[in-house]
């Protein structure tokens, strides 16, 4: 009944979104407002072009007519679309505390632990917990990781071996790529965040794999609740309605409760997020200045922290606090993870030049002399095609297609002229600017030599931002890079990796909204190295 109720709004709301006069709000801040003419809006709709597609149109012409930014009209709210980089340095780093919270990323107050994520926390309470968290994600703590990195790297590849042995080709087997990278994906994530074992690979039925694929499930149920949480985040809360699944939520929750117990009075001592957040909880792991990123500091987060104005409360002793944080790990890292390796490794089937000369720098220097069962977390993190190769996957598919901040306080730069009033929105078109020529010399390739350490060297950073900007960027980069490194290096040391018949010969992509996902059921052959 509800579900009909929603679909029924929110086709009202398309219309009406539609059909309206596009009203000229900027217009009394004296910022140009740029509306999407009727027929982009109608092929949005009808999935003809992604919400990406229309800021790429917007970006060009910006670009067109030499300006920095314009307003822009969505139903989500009112924006300011930012196309200048030293403009989009000023709002997401510089001016910060004027754009210091986002969008609520998964919302209902009938399941209040997603209040409590960092991802939507807000104001004061964000910063307090994000200098909690951070020293957690310090380049030593997820050293420490490695271990698990490799244990779990190693089962892969066993797994895939077996596949190839008992395929009716026993040199080859298709595999469903998505499908192969959320299990490894969950295995890594049960024994860094839980210290448990899913055995997801050995076991896809195991009940933490099914209970990750209820919350990451991507069903029309599932969508419609996400567009309702979108769109109507008031009829959500009206009718109590749980966004997310709640057996998974609480199936999750018990394990992290229980896990911290043990952990909180000294029973169980394991490398992973649970011991990290209880050694923070327990006050024995604090922010140090050093610890925290020159990015954070820019911001004045570290004069609060070095000031004792956050950490006097220590936020995280808060049971539920605690327990969202590593609860969001999911959220935040689990999809956008196993979506980059399959992307990847689709990107490595379509490109096998790029692929030999990846195994060649695997071969001459991870896995020199016969080692290829442990990698050593230095020698991982220095290899240059690897990090060239990463750096390209995540430039032509960014995870998110767009980064976003809400306006905490009226802004004004006498510089731009700029003025967004509280409460609206600025963004930045990530898409357009990781395809705009005039920062990589061939946007339309797949191209890793964009990013050779010289090109990276010359060009603004800001015109790389897969993982965000600022002060408030995804906390969880250098353990997201690790792990999916040492997938991608172990796949391609011991196997060719190859499209099927039935392989798209284009990237192929599948959005929900911003999100950008790789297509349903894609297939690649994995052929066995001799
Ligand atoms: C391929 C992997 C990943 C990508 C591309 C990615 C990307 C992003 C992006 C674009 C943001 C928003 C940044 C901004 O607004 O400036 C973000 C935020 C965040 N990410 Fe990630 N992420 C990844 C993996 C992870 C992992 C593995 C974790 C945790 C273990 C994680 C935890 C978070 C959190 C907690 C935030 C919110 C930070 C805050 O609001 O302070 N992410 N991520």
């Amino acid at each position: 009944m509800w579900v009909l109720l929603a679909l029924v709004g929110i086709l009202t709301l398309l219309i009406y979104y539609l059909t309206r006069p596009p009203k000229n709000f900027w217009g009394k801040y004296g910022v140009r407002q740029v509306n999407d003419s009727v027929i982009d809006k109608i092929k949005l709709l009808l999935g003809r072009k992604t919400i990406m597609d229309l800021d790429d149109i917007i970006y060009k012409r910006l670009e067109s007519s030499q300006e920095q930014f314009c307003g822009v009209v969505e139903l989500q709210g009112n924006m300011v679309l930012i196309k200048d980089l030293d403009l989009l340095k000023k709002v997401f780093i510089k001016d910060f505390e004027y754009f210091v919270d986002r969008r609520l990323v998964v919302s209902s107050d009938s399941q209040p632990i997603f209040h409590k994520f960092l991802l939507n926390l807000r104001g004061d309470e964000w910063k307090a917990v994000r200098s909690s968290v951070s020293p957690t994600f310090t380049t030593g703590k997820i050293r420490r990781m490695m271990e698990s990195f490799n244990k779990v790297s190693r089962e892969w590849v066993h797994h895939l071996k077996t596949k190839i042995e008992n395929s009716s080709d026993d040199s080859s087997t298709v595999i469903k790529a998505g499908e192969e990278a959320r299990h490894f994906t969950v295995d890594v994530i049960s024994s860094t965040v839980f210290g448990m074992e899913a055995k997801a690979i050995s076991n896809p039925d195991s009940l933490f794999a099914i209970m990750t694929d209820r919350l990451s499930s991507l069903s029309p149920l599932q969508i419609a609740k996400f567009l309702m949480m979108m769109f109507l985040p008031r009829v959500v809360n009206f009718f109590r309605i749980k966004v997310m699944d709640d057996k998974a939520i609480t199936f999750f929750e018990n394990i992290l409760m229980q896990g911290m117990k043990s952990r909180m009075n000294g029973e169980t001592k394991k490398n992973d997020f649970l011991q990290l957040i209880a050694e923070v909880r327990k006050g024995e792991l604090k922010a140090q200045d050093e610890e925290l990123s020159a990015i954070e500091k820019d911001a004045r987060l570290a004069e609060d922290v070095a000031n004792g104005k956050l950490q006097k409360k220590n936020i995280l002793k808060d049971d539920m606090m605690a327990i969202a944080q590593l609860l969001q790990f999911f959220f935040a890292g689990f999809s956008t993870t196993s979506n980059f390796i399959t992307f990847a490794l689709y990107a490595l089937a379509l490109n096998p030049d790029v692929q030999d000369k990846l195994r060649e720098e695997l071969d001459s220097k991870l896995f020199k002399d016969g080692k290829d069962s442990e990698m050593d977390y230095d020698e991982l993190n220095g290899l240059v095609y690897l990090d060239m190769f990463v750096c390209e996957v995540f430039r032509v598919i960014p995870p998110n297609g767009r980064l976003e901040r809400l306006c905490v306080k009226e802004y004004h730069d006498p510089e731009t002229g700029l003025r967004v009033p509280k409460g609206a929105y600025v963004y930045t078109p990530l898409q357009a600017i990781h395809n705009d020529p005039k920062y990589y010399e061939h946007p339309d390739k797949f191209y890793p030599e964009h990013f050779t350490p010289e090109k990276k060297a010359e060009r603004n950073p800001y015109t790389y931002l897969p993982f965000g900007i600022g002060p408030r960027n995804c906390i969880g980069m250098r353990f997201a890079l690790v792990k999916s490194k040492a997938a991608i290096a172990q796949i391609v040391h011991n196997f060719f990796i190859e499209p099927t018949s039935k392989t798209p010969r284009s990237i192929q992509i599948k959005t929900i909204g911003i999100a950008i996902q790789p297509p349903d059921n894609l297939e690649l052959r994995l052929r066995l190295r001799s």
